[in-house]
């Protein structure tokens, strides 16, 4: 199986942001990432518009309604459950209909995805079959975001997901110590049950050139990983074209 790779774009939106004005732009960016490559493009719509901005995510609707990348995919991220800042998700995914949607249970004022949802409760599972349903009635494959653990992977087959988005960032602080092996493991196991269940797996966060291959090496069938903050800073010394194709390499996708 390959490995698509899916470009995070919010760390291009919170540069874009320290300033007025569209320098860098976010299209632009994922322009590049797509003539070099990239599988799909991410983002993470946040309540607080910290970095991905509502008329981003159109801007970016449209770079990809080109004929030119209709065999690209677009991912939007946010949760569903977080209505701090009224209904924010569900809104932009319905004007939207993107080829995925990734659930993941972030409240608003977090600083980043830390967690992902506790699926062998079912009162979770219990607020979450609606909002598959209806994503998935309009077509959208849904993703949801979890920690590494089998029973967990198994019960997300109870909410009609498609696939989970293993939260790869326990993987990511453990790899080159001397938790590696056991960490890598847990995650590879965690993949296997959702396999076994029937469910797609994809994963992301701390994902990077250095950590990426071995985690493909011990963790199977993985369908997409979604990579954006150390992409982007890598793309900064390195260019996005080649950063790109360092990816694809990876992914044995050249
Ligand atoms: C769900 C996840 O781990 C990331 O996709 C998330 O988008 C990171 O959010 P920030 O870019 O706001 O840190
Ligand atoms: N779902 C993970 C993602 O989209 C990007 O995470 P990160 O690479 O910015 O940590």
């Amino acid at each position: 199986m390959s490995t698509a790779l899916s470009v995070n774009v919010n760390k291009v939106a919170l540069l874009r942001n320290a300033r007025s004005g569209e320098v860098p732009s976010v299209v632009d960016f994922a322009r590049a990432a797509l003539d070099a490559g990239a599988h799909g493009i991410t983002v993470h719509p946040r309540p607080d518009q910290r970095h991905i901005r509502i008329t981003d995510v159109d801007a970016l609707a449209e770079l990809l309604s080109s004929p030119e990348y209709a065999d690209r995919e677009f991912n939007i991220e946010g949760n569903p459950l977080d209505l701090s800042h009224g209904d924010h998700l569900m809104p932009i995914v319905r004007r939207v209909r993107p080829t995925q949607a990734t659930l993941v249970p972030d409240a608003s004022d977090q600083n980043t995805s830390d967690h992902g949802f506790e699926l062998t409760k079912p009162e979770v599972v219990g607020e979450l079959l609606p909002i598959v349903e209806e994503l998935r009635s309009q077509g959208c494959r849904v993703s949801l975001f979890v920690d590494p653990d089998p029973a967990t992977a198994e019960a997300a087959k109870q909410t009609g997901a498609d696939r989970i988005e293993l939260y790869t960032e326990s993987y990511a602080q453990a790899f080159g110590t001397p938790d590696q092996r056991a960490t890598v493991t847990r995650f590879a196991d965690t993949a296997a049950a959702a396999k076994n269940a029937g469910l797609g797996v994809n994963a992301g966060h701390d994902l990077d050139q250095a950590n990426l291959g071995l985690f493909l090496e011990h963790v199977g069938g993985v369908e997409e990983v979604s990579i954006g903050h150390a992409l982007v800073a890598e793309s900064l010394f390195s260019g996005v074209e080649s950063t790109i194709g360092s990816y694809l390499d990876l992914l044995n996708q050249r």
